[in-house]
């Protein structure tokens, strides 16, 4: 019942290709098409035979691009090619609908069993690995539904694409080329689709809450609770959703517990030009654009994989479909001390695709995938209504005797203790409390927030509470636009990679052009899964707090993870402001703090959860291709031998691996020599250049885009304002001003560095915004 499969897929792709490039039709010339674009912007090349390979902006090797974004390239639509798909008549949907149904209810009475058992299957408060899940929850159960049943439907098309394949015996292959995808929305099993947004004809001037309809043509790109994208196809081993296996042996991979203890260890290495605010400000950006969730039973109660001392996973009869716990090796050095064998570790939730085909498993990205500071604002309507005080356009705060801190947590478990005199908060972000510098960014982008509402007022009397919120948020997203490309990325990735991903920013007075309705602004699974996570490596394990005079504290950062009482005392945020602009963050390097690697979450617990571990298995649960794939998709040349990364790692990792192809993303990025300029590797450079290159590219509302294209662009008045926004700047304006008058110019840099000397805040080389550009 299917149209012909061809014999051979690649060499069909291959002819089309090859005669694609001098056939394209002129729509398809726009911008990607023909411009020379960096190899990892355009993962199909990978596999078409004869690429126009081309000189970058960076002179790197780049590639004329035909295929648009999509790693399957050819299949993609608008290029005369969906006959190759394969197109399922109704009687084999309906077929395959039931026994995905069928298998979907027996997946889900088995789970009510364990809800109902009397094994140790549910998580309970208190532990480490109860932080770990608490980390990744909802808001509410109204958002909790909304998830689980748009999660549930993604499961039965991925267990309807498993029959199908089992059923056509079709290869892992032509399910990573998109063979058999198919829209799914007029079939049997068309209620598992998500339903569009609905978009006006003329565009909201200001963007939505959700994120939705900023690109009319795909209004779900971007929105919550849609998938990641991916660069390269996902790898699983039996092509829809289990996890990757040894390339060598088909044996399961190396326990991500052995290759922390093995790589990853606790050297203090500080970076001598970057602050702890650089690392801070990663993790808060990070969490404006991704959030994956672990999944949980129906009722929001946590699912444990691991008996209840630890000592070994649960037996596969007790065990829940979603768990994948890891394996802590006989020998740990750390954890054999508390008789641990088994930690916890929960798969994310999957989301349809945005065309609801079939295909292997898709993560869901709960935020708005988008740079507006939804972190701030919450991504949904619901979340914003929260967090309004609906008067003169501001957000909610909580008064401490003067101080304006983010007001308090409703949820009674949204922090480890909640003792007498704790404080415990709430954000557009529910990872806010996880670490205290965390809940110190939230609070000066709320008070920014407030700070600004209060300024348009005076200018702009006439405007309503409505008005004055949608202006403020606007202004807001802009700054936090501004900073990200001007201060936090070339500090990132370099200059060389900011000209050649096209991530700078237009000179004064003019507006942008790179607005480009074809590329897909989703977060890809590789940058959240692994790239951007390079930031663990940056975190110091211990802050020192300094009073006026001397060195007062230092602080253990697991004292701190979600347990921020201290931001009560009068003296804290200005104090901690002063050691994250002046105190070095740690490099990106195979160290990790102990803090991260065996003390995350603990609370009151001898012991956390491995960070390192979990991230690992994270990429392994998304299905990420191992680190040599990326390498060859970004152009350089797979390794060989282990020792390409030296004598000493290069032992290490044959210790846990079998084989150089099975070096897992996290891992191998990390241990790449940086790129001059940058302070991370090659591999997860272009990664997060290319991610930040979509998320400029494919946002209509970037803050610095014509008024052809944003329809709230600002005015080029208002836009030079914007562009004098600084990460020192909001420090300035909203710190207690107790401890602070003096800021180095930029924020990120340490003041020693030469040409960044402390100044007085009302100094010109920390430029104030001028809001009369505002006034009507
Ligand atoms: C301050 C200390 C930090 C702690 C305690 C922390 C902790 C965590 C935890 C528990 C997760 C979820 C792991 C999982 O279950 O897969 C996570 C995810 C992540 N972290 Fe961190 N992190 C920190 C700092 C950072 C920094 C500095 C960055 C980037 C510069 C960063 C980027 C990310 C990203 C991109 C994710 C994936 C989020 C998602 O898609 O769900 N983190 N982190
Ligand atoms: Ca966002």
């Amino acid at each position: 019942h299917v149209t012909k499969h061809p014999k051979d897929i690649l060499t069909a792709i291959k002819h089309e290709k090859s005669s694609s490039t001098h056939t394209h039709s002129s729509n398809e010339l726009h911008n990607t098409s023909t411009s020379c674009v960096p190899l990892v912007s355009c993962p199909a090349h990978l596999r078409i035979e004869h690429n126009h390979y081309c000189q970058t902006k960076a002179n790197r090797k780049g590639v004329i691009c035909t295929t648009g974004q999509n790693h399957t390239g050819s299949l993609e639509e608008g290029h005369g090619r969906r006959h190759h798909k394969f197109h399922l008549d109704t009687l084999t949907l309906g077929a395959l609908q039931k026994k995905s149904r069928a298998e979907l209810s027996k997946l889900k009475s088995r789970e009510a069993l364990l809800l109902a058992s009397d094994q140790p299957t549910i998580l309970m408060p208190g532990s480490a690995t109860y932080g770990h899940f608490r980390n990744s929850r909802t808001f509410d159960m109204t958002d909790l539904s909304q998830v689980m049943n748009v999660a549930n439907n993604a499961l039965e098309i991925a267990l309807a694409t498993r029959a199908f394949k089992d059923r056509q015996g079709f290869s892992t292959e032509d399910l990573e080329l998109g063979f058999i995808s198919q829209d799914l929305r007029p079939t049997p099993l068309g209620h598992t689709c998500v339903p569009l947004p609905f978009c006006p004809l003329i565009p909201d001037k200001y963007r939505r809450i959700d994120g939705a309809c900023n690109n009319g043509l795909h209004p779900a790109w971007g929105a919550p609770f849609t998938p990641y994208s991916r660069l390269l196809p996902a790898s699983y081993h039996d092509g829809i959703w289990a996890p990757r296996v040894s390339s060598v042996s088909g044996e399961p991979l190396p326990s991500p517990r052995q290759i922390s203890v093995n790589i990853f260890q606790d050297n203090d290495r500080p970076n001598l030009e970057y602050t702890l605010a650089l690392m801070q400000f990663g993790q808060f950006i990070s969490h404006d654009f991704t959030q994956s969730m672990d999944m949980s039973y129906p009722n929001g109660s946590a699912i444990s994989c691991c008996n209840s001392d630890g000592s070994a996973p649960l037996p596969p009869e007790a065990s829940h479909y979603a768990c994948l716990p890891i394996h802590l090796p006989f020998g740990d050095p750390f954890y054999k001390g508390y008789k641990q064998r088994c930690m916890n570790f929960v798969r994310s939730i999957l989301a349809p695709r945005h065309d609801c085909s079939m295909g292997y498993a898709q993560q869901m990205n709960k935020l708005t995938h988008f740079i507006d500071a939804s972190s701030v604002y919450g991504s949904t309507p619901e979340q914003t209504s929260e967090l309004r005080s609906f008067q003169d356009g501001k957000l909610v705060v909580f008064n401490d005797f003067g101080r304006e801190l983010l007001p308090l947590a409703k949820d009674p478990e949204a922090c480890l203790t909640m003792e007498q005199g704790s404080a415990c908060f709430q954000s557009g972000d529910t990872r806010t409390n996880q670490m205290i510098t965390l809940v110190v960014m939230h609070t000066l982008f709320l008070r920014e927030h407030n700070r600004l509402a209060e300024a348009l007022a005076q200018l702009n009397p006439h405007w309503n509470d409505e008005e004055l919120f949608l202006e403020t948020r606007q202004i807001l997203i802009g700054e936090m636009q501004n900073i990200i490309y001007k201060e936090y990325l070339p500090a990132i990735l370099g200059v060389d990679a900011m000209k050649e991903f096209q991530l700078e920013l237009q000179e004064a007075g003019k507006y942008s052009m790179d607005y480009n309705h074809l590329i897909d602004p989703s977060i890809t699974n590789e940058f959240a899964a692994a790239a951007f996570r390079f930031g663990h490596s940056t975190v110091d394990g211990q802050m020192k707090l300094y009073g006026p005079k001397k060195m007062e504290e230092i602080i253990a950062i697991p004292e701190v993870m979600f347990y921020p009482a201290r931001m009560r005392h009068t003296e804290f945020m200005d104090e901690a402001l002063s050691t994250m602009t002046t105190e070095p963050m740690q490099e990106v390097d195979v160290s990790v703090s102990d803090a991260l690697t065996k003390y995350m979450f603990r609370g009151g617990n001898p012991f956390g959860v491995d960070l390192a571990a979990i991230n690992i298995q994270r990429g392994r649960d998304h299905g990420l291709r191992p680190y040599n794939e990326y390498r060859q998709l970004i152009g350089l040349p797979r390794l060989r031998d282990f020792n390409e990364f030296g004598p000493e790692v290069g032992n290490k990792l044959r210790s846990v691996y079998e084989s150089v192809d099975d070096i897992d993303l996290w891992v191998g990025g990390l241990l790449e020599e940086k790129v001059p300029g940058s302070i991370v590797g090659p591999t997860f450079r272009d990664i997060i250049a290319d991610q930040f290159a979509r998320l400029k590219k494919g946002d209509r509302y970037f803050f610095e885009n014509d008024p052809a294209i944003n329809p709230g662009h600002f005015t080029p008045a208002q836009l030079e304002e914007i562009r004098k926004s600084s990460m020192s700047r909001i420090i300035c304006d909203n710190s207690d001003k107790i401890l602070l008058s003096r800021q180095a110019p930029y924020a990120f840099r340490k003041p020693s560095v030469p040409g960044n000397e402390f100044v007085d805040c009302r100094s010109p080389e920390i430029p104030i915004l001028d809001l009369t550009a505002w006034q009507e």
